[in-house]
């Protein structure tokens, strides 16, 4: 065991979104730091997250299989051109996530598994390291269900997908969250023949309007979806392996053929043997690292960021909450971080969501506009989806559900009406372009705004100034001798 003496000032475990972020900030606030990565930085989000699912997503966009036009792409060729396609996406973005990226930036890069030991102390494969403050930001990983004949059966994870060198043609998903729809739905438009198996609802945060719309896309692209089922267990008749051909049962006997079956029944974080409890540091039932809008754990001068905490897990959220943790580290400050966090399902059509999707009191409105009336869905022939605001009774956007084509770029606007507490005054006065997806939004604040001139003070106030501007006209335009004025007052 080899013992540094130097003291760093931020440790950083995990070299993933968090980590990356949360070192990179760090070291230009001009903190000592030291960023351990026991696999490859860069973490879920470039090589097994974002990056791949949304370069897969749209290299199935243009193949639409069953239903589509362009017909399955189920040949083996076409299916390594998406996984280069994929490796592309992946390398072009890499070299930002890697160590040398981190080095350029002031970083110390150490590979290895780390191990809180104590107190200021954690080892690194044998290696005893020093610090002030460290940042867990060691992610998560897939859950598998214990469900019987699992761990025979031909399984890949959001993991291990990306591995795969043949399309599945027969590929059953376990679970229903917004990886299960988005890898569903773009291997169905590969060609692939999809049963989705969900215990809950699909996309259960969502708004059920939104899902509606969603899961018509889905089935319209060849996902059999079945919902509020249980898998009681899979019986594989070789041993794993690629050619093996399962059997999924379900609660009511059915049972469907896989030759590949995707578990995405939700995430589990990383802390297991990481020796937060030498530091003692609070974890939640799931062992989530439990951290306040500070992203301070129970430990003092330990902070969490990323898919390791309570928080959603999504990579924005990762990065700014790294951004926060490390500054409040670092400076000694004590920034909270937003509560306003979109979210974006990639499906076709997208669902997208920020702030509250439902009204929560009797005192909340909700003003919809369908995209049938929208006229660049119109344009585009895509009308399937919506925009939904949810309205205080001041007029403040709380939040609302974009569903339909672009429907994440939409969002953007949305959270920036929720974080300031815009109303719908507000974004009605700002002109948007037409025709475009987020005109809808606009409408929708038009549409509310408009309400408020049928309060009765409002009316009154508004009837009085068109009275005055009317007597106002007409004597002007008698004093310049051009007496538009009617012979007999309405006044
Ligand atoms: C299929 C899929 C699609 C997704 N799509 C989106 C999307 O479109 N948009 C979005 O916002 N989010 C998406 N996400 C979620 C997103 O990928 C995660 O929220 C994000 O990557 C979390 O970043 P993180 O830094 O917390 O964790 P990670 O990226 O998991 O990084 C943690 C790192 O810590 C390392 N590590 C763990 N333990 C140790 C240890 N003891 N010592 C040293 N290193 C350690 C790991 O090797 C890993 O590299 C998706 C996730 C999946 C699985
Ligand atoms: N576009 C994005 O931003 C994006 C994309 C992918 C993943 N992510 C992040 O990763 C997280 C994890 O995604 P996920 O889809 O794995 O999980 P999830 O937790 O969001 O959803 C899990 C789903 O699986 C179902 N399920 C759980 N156990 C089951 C079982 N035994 N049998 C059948 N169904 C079961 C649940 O009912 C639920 O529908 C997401 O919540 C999200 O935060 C984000």
């Amino acid at each position: 065991m080899r013992t540094s003496n130097d003291v760093i000032d931020l440790l950083v475990v995990g070299g993933g979104t968090a980590g990356i972020v949360g070192a990179t900030t760090a070291s230009r606030l001009g903190a000592s730091v030291v960023l351990v990565e026991r696999d490859r930085t860069g973490g879920d989000c470039l090589w097994t997250g974002c990056v791949p699912s949304k370069t897969l997503l749209a290299a199935a966009a243009g193949a639409s299989g069953p239903a589509g036009a362009a017909g399955p792409a189920s040949g083996g060729s076409d299916f390594s051109t998406v996984r280069e396609r994929i490796a592309d996406a992946i390398s072009r973005i890499e070299p930002e996530d890697s160590p040398a990226a981190l080095t350029a930036a002031g970083v110390t890069v150490r590979h290895g598994a780390a191990r809180f030991t104590g107190p200021g102390r954690a080892e690194i494969d044998g290696d005893v390291v020093r610090f002030r403050q460290a940042l867990v930001a060691t992610g998560g990983e897939p859950v598998l269900p214990l469900i019987p004949g699992l761990d025979a059966a031909p399984v890949v994870t959001s993991e291990t997908v990306w591995d795969l060198t043949e399309l599945p043609r027969r590929l059953v998903i376990i679970g229903g969250g917004p990886i299960a729809c988005e890898l569903g739905q773009a291997f169905a438009r590969l060609g692939a023949g999809v049963v989705m198996l969900v215990s809950s609802r699909i996309l259960p945060r969502e708004d059920p309007d939104a899902v509606d719309v969603v899961r018509a896309g889905l089935a319209r692209d060849g996902v059999h979806i079945i919902e509020g089922v249980t898998v009681e267990g899979v019986t594989t008749s070789a041993d794993g392996g690629p050619e093996a051909v399962s059997r999924v049962q379900i609660d009511d006997g059915r049972t469907f053929a896989a030759d590949t079956i995707l578990v995405a029944a939700g995430r589990k974080p990383r802390t297991d043997g990481l020796g937060l409890e030498s530091l003692g540091v609070d974890l939640d039932e799931q062992g989530h690292v439990r951290v306040d809008a500070m992203m301070r754990t129970s430990s003092p001068m330990i902070w969490a960021a990323g898919d390791v905490t309570q928080n959603p897990d999504f990579t924005h959220l990762a990065g700014v909450h790294a951004s926060t943790a490390v500054s409040n580290a670092v400076l000694g400050v004590r920034g909270s971080v937003s509560r306003t966090v979109p979210r974006v399902t990639y499906t076709s059509p997208e669902v997208a969501a920020v702030g509250i999707t439902r009204p929560e009191t009797s005192h909340h409105r909700v003003r919809t506009i369908e995209h049938a009336h929208a006229d660049r869905a119109i344009t585009e022939d895509r009308i399937a989806g919506f925009t939904r605001l949810i309205i205080d009774r001041r007029g403040r956007i709380l939040g609302g559900t974009v569903v339909g084509p672009r429907a994440g770029e939409t969002v953007g606007e949305l959270a920036l009406a929720v974080h300031q507490k815009l109303t719908t005054r507000d974004l009605a006065g700002v002109t948007h372009a037409y025709p475009t997806y987020n005109d809808a939004l606009w409408q929708a604040a038009i549409a509310d705004a408009y309400t408020t001139l049928d309060r009765p003070l409002v009316r009154s106030a508004l009837t009085t100034l068109v009275r005055l501007t009317r007597w106002r006209v007409s004597r002007a335009s008698r004093h310049h001798g051009t007496d538009i004025a009617p012979t007999r007052s309405r006044l």
